[in-house]
């Protein structure tokens, strides 16, 4: 068994900043589970619903609680006329990222929660409502159409793809989405996670502490790390040209997006599942290159220093192969962490003491007052 990565140093690495009983990550050094479950039998097995309602409701459902809360959320897909108008405005050349904060913050005007016996409500309407948000922009502002949100779609991976591309999506895609949604649903103390439970201790309201978590994730060290793997492969059109060039961002120290985590040592679980299905996309869309660059990519980050694909490198070929575009990558990693914010909302809501810890202060002492008049 592997042994847990040794944690110290900056960024509050190795220090235990509160208790939670939905995950545990890297606990052998390579495990993720949630709610006690391995993710791996997870994402081979359940459809997201199911996932999202064991983090939320704090068990796997029964057939009968499972097929409610997939008509529930489906009743609850519609956008509000105001933040049609709201997501009409941003222009489309903004991020995709912060079109979901927008939108995740207009929802929070309208739909305000008003009190926290509420946010069962709240939480199930924002994963509901997000996939067809940031396809109502994106279709709005790339293509000049202003799309029904209101499918046929029966989950939240079909309603994603469906919503992005106008049509019922194939049996193969929606399952490779349940599958991303799933491995990317809840991953304990990771930064975004942080935000939003930083927010939620002050006891703010559930829509602050998931836009808060967006900004979190948005950053190329966590979520957007998809999103700059993809634009980092499409570059290469051979294994070899892809060996080159990594060998010279490593030489200059650069860093490899989608490679590497804060707290797996030797593998990161999710990496192995995605990869398994960018493999079968590669095949189904005939591609001739870009898997394989990819799986170059990986051995020589290996070979070369000891660095692995976190969850995020295959999904940007898997993504790719699916017609999503690039800057969506991101925006699909919030439809599924929302779950997992939300949760641990929560969870400090029912324990919560203010987070607020100390900082090590390097600053000058005992300065003496200058008037405006005297200082350089
Ligand atoms: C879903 C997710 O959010 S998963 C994370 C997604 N983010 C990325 O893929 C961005 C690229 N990766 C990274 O920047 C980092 O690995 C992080 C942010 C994920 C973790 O950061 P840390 O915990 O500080 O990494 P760690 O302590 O293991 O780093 C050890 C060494 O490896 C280097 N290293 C770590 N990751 C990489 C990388 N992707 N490329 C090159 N070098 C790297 C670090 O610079 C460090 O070198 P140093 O000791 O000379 O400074
Ligand atoms: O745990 C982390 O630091 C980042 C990560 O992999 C995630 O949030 O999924």
């Amino acid at each position: 068994m592997a042994e847990a990565k040794q944690l110290s140093g900056a960024g509050l690495r190795g220090q235990s900043a509160g208790q939670t009983a939905l995950c545990t990550v890297g606990q052998t050094g390579a495990g993720l589970t949630y709610r006690g479950y391995d993710v791996k039998d997870l994402a081979d097995n359940a459809q997201f619903e199911e996932v999202a309602y064991l983090l939320l409701y704090g068990k796997l459902p029964t057939q009968v609680e499972l097929d409610g809360y997939k008509a529930r959320l489906k009743s609850m897909r519609d956008l509000p006329t105001a933040l049609k108008t709201v997501l009409e405005q941003i222009p489309a050349d903004a991020h995709p990222m912060d079109v979901m904060r927008t939108g995740c913050s207009m929802l929070g005007n309208l739909e305000t929660e008003m009190d926290f016996s509420e946010q069962h409500d709240k939480i199930d309407r924002m994963l509901a409502v997000f996939p067809g948000l940031i396809n109502y922009w994106y279709n709005f502002t790339h293509h000049g159409k202003r799309i029904d949100v209101n499918t046929e779609a029966d989950s939240i991976a079909e309603q994603f793809l469906w919503t992005l591309h106008g049509e019922k999506p194939e049996p193969l895609h929606v399952e490779v989405m349940h599958a991303s949604l799933i491995l990317y649903a809840e991953h304990e103390f990771n930064a975004s996670t942080f935000t939003a439970r930083v927010c939620a201790s002050t006891l703010s309201d559930i829509h602050s502490c998931v836009t808060g978590a967006i900004g979190s994730l948005r950053g190329p060290l966590h979520g957007g790390a998809n999103e700059a793997a993809m634009d980092m492969i499409e570059n290469w059109t051979s294994p070899d040209q892809a060996e080159d060039a990594i060998m010279g961002m490593l030489a200059r120290k650069d860093k490899i997006m989608g490679f590497g985590h804060a707290i797996y040592r030797d593998s990161d679980p999710r990496n192995a599942i995605i990869k398994e299905w960018s493999k079968k996309l590669s095949a189904q869309v005939g591609d001739t290159h870009l898997y394989a660059v990819s799986e170059r990519v990986e051995a020589v980050m290996w070979r070369e220093k000891k660095l692995f694909c976190n969850a995020d490198f295959f999904h940007a070929s898997a993504y790719h192969f699916m017609g999503i575009p690039t800057k969506l990558f991101t925006p699909i990693f919030v439809c599924s962490r929302v779950a997992g914010w939300t949760a641990h909302v929560m969870e400090q809501r029912a324990n919560n003491r203010i987070i607020r810890p100390s900082a090590d202060y390097t600053g000058p002492d005992n300065l003496d007052w200058l008037p405006i008049d005297q200082r350089a």
